[in-house]
């Protein structure tokens, strides 16, 4: 069994941006390690805001935020960001990188997790694939290596189904499920109802807190 003591605990928490008003509050929620959490709310609503609050980017203006373990990201892999020419694999070895000090090349034993990573994905036949020329499922799970490489405890999705087949959206799915059975947490923004119903919790934000808990009475008000 996997310790429950909440991974995240937010309570009264209010964030914004430095210099800006406070544009997500009342949030109070907590997630036990393996729980999926779907963070549900329009456009504008503040799900990303959420995330870079737990990434400890955004300091809380009010009440408290607890995060007890390695945050990791999936962002949202547009293409018409992508012209950068980095392999799949300098994707994942960036999870490395990220703890290590800055004037280390990562060594062998480096990319030799990052091709496990990139295998427990699917992609260890992608690792010298141009990652611009991935499709966006195939981007989503590089992302998804680059956080295992990371060893994150909590895994944040960003919108990662947008754009996606029904066949990358259920291997992503399936991939999330893997990451939760592992111990870790995972929060998964989207603005589509149904796709939110499909985690353990859901957070339905719209510049505040609007409800936390179990799919079925949150969503009956979404
Ligand atoms: N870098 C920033 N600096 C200042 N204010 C910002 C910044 N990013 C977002 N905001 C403000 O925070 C509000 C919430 O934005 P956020 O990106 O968190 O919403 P979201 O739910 O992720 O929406 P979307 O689905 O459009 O990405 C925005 O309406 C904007 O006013």
């Amino acid at each position: 069994m996997h310790d429950r003591r909440p991974v995240i605990a937010a309570r009264e928490l209010a964030v914004g941006y430095p210099g800006g008003p406070v544009v997500l509050s009342d949030l109070t929620f907590a997630v036990a390690p393996g729980e999926r959490v779907g963070v549900l709310g329009p456009n504008g609503g503040g799900k990303t805001t959420l995330m870079r609050a737990l990434l400890g980017e955004l300091e809380p203006r009010a009440g408290t935020l607890v995060v007890e373990g390695r945050p990791g990201t999936v962002p949202q892999t547009d293409r018409s960001r992508l012209d950068y020419p980095v392999s799949a694999l300098d994707v994942v070895l960036m999870g490395a990188l990220s703890r290590s000090p800055w004037w280390r090349r990562p060594g062998r034993s480096e990319r030799a997790a990052a091709l496990a990573a990139l295998g427990r994905v699917g992609l260890a036949d992608r690792a010298r694939t141009t990652f611009g020329e991935l499709s966006g499922g195939q981007r989503q799970r590089v992302l998804v290596a680059r956080a295992l490489l990371q060893d994150a405890d909590i895994v944040l999705f960003d919108e990662p189904f947008t754009g996606l087949d029904a066949a990358s959206t259920d291997r992503l799915m399936a991939l999330i499920d893997d990451l939760a059975g592992e111990g870790r947490c995972v929060l998964v923004s989207t603005h589509d109802v149904a796709q939110a119903g499909a985690w353990d919790h859901v957070l339905r934000v719209d510049r505040r807190m609007l409800d936390y808990g179990p799919p079925e009475p949150v969503l009956v008000h979404a």
